[in-house]
């Protein structure tokens, strides 16, 4: 399984947001996407999602432009999470899993099907809510469900923007820890948009950062996360210090 973007400039209309971007991205390995607010993360996420069309360059799937592929097998091996999920209808949580396993499958729900539904959300540890209204579920709630949504699909790249926003430290540690096995038991490719720091630092196996249209760095987790790109990133002047379990803790400085 490769990603790979050559030479990738996405915008809007004439504005420039995304500059000539290159990368291959490593399979089974949980990558998080860092940078400021308005810099282009999703906009980045919509364009290798083929949601928003190149302005220049290619996004390659083992080689193959993902501008070619008709939109029902783009959708097979790539989901997108947005930011904001919608509230959706007035359908259960399982059923809102089920449909997102089926949207481009055979109509035909089988036990295997169910089973799946069934594990996912005891996965996510949203089982409980299964007969739920969509409506009457808390925000991380809902944002526990999309992701289950995403998850069942069993994607070639899966890319979610800001997944953990509305969750809990357990959730967000328990999502990331999900994501990470799932991402090496697969082989998928996950980028994760994330504005957590000390979260990216727990979980990540690689850091992509962009700020301003252009990566700033890309690579393991180790050699990339440092006090010098949070202040690229941020203006920020932060220590990175190592917790009692070896992982790397960011700490902000306060400013005054
Ligand atoms: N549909 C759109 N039309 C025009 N401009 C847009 C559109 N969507 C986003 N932008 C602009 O593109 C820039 C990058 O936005 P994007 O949402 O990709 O940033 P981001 O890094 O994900 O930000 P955040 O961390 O705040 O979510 C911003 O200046 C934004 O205003």
């Amino acid at each position: 399984m490769s990603l790979v973007l050559e030479q990738l400039s996405l915008g809007y209309r004439r504005e420039l947001i995304v500059n000539e971007l290159s990368l291959a991205a490593g399979a089974g390995r949980l990558c998080v996407l860092l940078g400021p607010n308005g810099t282009g993360k999703s906009t980045l996420l919509k364009g290798i999602a083929g949601l928003l069309a190149p302005k220049q360059g290619r996004v390659l799937l083992n080689g193959e432009d993902l501008a070619g592929m008709s939109r029902a097998r783009r959708a097979g091996k790539v989901v997108y999470l947005p930011q904001i999920t919608p509230t959706g209808a007035r359908i259960t949580v399982f059923e809102a899993v089920l449909m997102a396993l089926k949207v481009h499958g055979a109509v035909r729900v089988t036990e295997a099907d169910l089973a799946a539904v069934r594990d996912v959300l005891d996965e996510l540890g949203v089982a409980h809510l299964s007969a739920r209204y969509l409506e009457q579920l808390s925000g991380g709630q809902r944002q526990l469900v999309a992701i289950a949504q995403a998850l069942i699909r069993k994607p070639e790249v899966l890319l979610l923007d800001e997944p953990t926003s509305a969750l809990d430290l357990y959730h967000s540690l328990h999502i990331m820890a999900v994501l990470r096995r799932l991402t090496r038991a697969q082989n998928m490719v996950t980028l994760v948009a994330i504005h957590d720091l000390n979260l990216a630092a727990r979980t990540a196996d690689d850091v992509l950062a962009v700020k301003g249209g252009s990566l700033q760095a890309f690579g393991p987790l180790h050699q990339c996360l440092s006090p010098e790109l949070v202040h690229t990133l941020y203006g920020v002047e932060a220590d990175l210090l190592t917790g009692p379990d070896g992982s790397l803790l960011v700490h902000p400085r306060l400013a005054g």
